[in-house]
């Protein structure tokens, strides 16, 4: 029987849509395997409920057909599933190092990304790694292809997560399919900004390097409060405010000072928009681990 945690992480932080991401240091999912004729799977935790333990629609089930691993796959949720937090990629990056281990395969957590992503594309329909590659390896990655970069940072983060669902297969749907050259140029110094600013753990030139002209915009409408809830983080000092992956989950960056009162009025401007929240006072941190 082998055990793994693997965080929560945020993905795209703005800029970097499908290529940017963040291990976070907590929440997290553990994952326990054990070796099985065939692949079976329980789940408890938060919104157990509504993920699937058919292994042809939860990520792990993925995972273990891709490492040709079949198991008893036990997950216990700390990422709430539909959260923007990267729940569905925390399970398939604990599952793939657990069955990696179970079955002495070998592979290194970098290549283990590849296999993580299998999970994904059961569940938005493509295979992005931008969740699982700072899960498995964390700090921050940089997508790029079949390519993985990673940059040790330490940057306070707050991540506040409404009481509503978005799945990343509809937020999908709502991102332009073209964007003018001009939008391309911001795009493109936000996030050179942003990677020297993690290269730095500097929480100013990572919140500047944030804003998004293209993707960001779009998915902030599927966001109940999105507007107030940004002006609130600002407002107490956050450096810079985003859609966290697909939503409905906010990503704030701060210096560690700020990280409560951050927090704190993130919750309150979600309440005065009638929706219930909780907010995350965490950082950049490591990735998934054996226990
Ligand atoms: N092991 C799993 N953990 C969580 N969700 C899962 C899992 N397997 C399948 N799912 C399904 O995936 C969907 C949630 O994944 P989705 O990508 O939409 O959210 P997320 O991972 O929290 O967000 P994001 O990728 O934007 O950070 C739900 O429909 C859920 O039932
Ligand atoms: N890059 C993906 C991440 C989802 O967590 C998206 O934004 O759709």
């Amino acid at each position: 029987m082998v055990t793994a945690r693997a965080p929560a992480t945020s993905a795209n932080l703005g800029s970097g849509y499908d290529t940017f991401g963040v291990a976070l240091e907590r929440p997290a999912d553990t994952v326990t395997v054990e070796r099985a004729s065939e692949t079976s799977i329980d789940v408890t935790g938060a919104g157990a409920q509504y993920i699937p333990e058919d292994p042809d629609g939860n990520t792990v089930g993925a995972v273990a057909e891709a490492l040709e691993a079949p198991a008893h796959i036990s997950i216990d949720k700390g990422v709430r599933p539909a959260s923007g937090l990267g729940s569905s990629a925390a399970s398939a990056a604990a599952a793939a190092l657990a069955l990696n281990e179970l079955y002495d395969r070998g592979h290194t957590p970098k290549e283990l990304v590849s296999v993580a992503a299998k999970g994904e594309a059961v569940v938005s329909g493509t295979a992005h790694a931008d969740n699982v590659a700072p899960s498995l390896l964390g700090g921050f990655t940089i997508i790029r292809g079949d390519d993985v970069t990673r940059v040790d940072a330490d940057v306070s983060l707050v991540a506040c997560l409404p009481e509503v669902a978005v799945s990343t297969r509809d937020a999908r749907e709502v991102v332009p399919e073209s964007l003018s050259m001009a939008d391309h140029v911001e795009t493109v110094g936000n996030a050179a900004t942003l990677t020297a600013g993690m290269c730095r753990s500097d929480p100013t030139l990572v919140g500047e390097g944030m804003d998004d002209p293209v993707v960001t915009p779009a998915r902030a409408e599927l966001i109940t409060g999105y507007h107030a809830v940004r002006d609130a983080a600002f407002d107490t000092g956050a450096t810079g405010v985003t859609v966290s992956g697909a939503g409905p989950s906010l990503l704030a960056v701060c210096y560690p000072e700020k990280r409560r009162a951050v927090a704190g009025a993130m919750v309150e401007a979600f309440a005065d928009a009638g929706v219930g929240a909780r907010a995350y006072q965490t950082r950049v941190g490591r990735g998934a681990t054996i226990l």
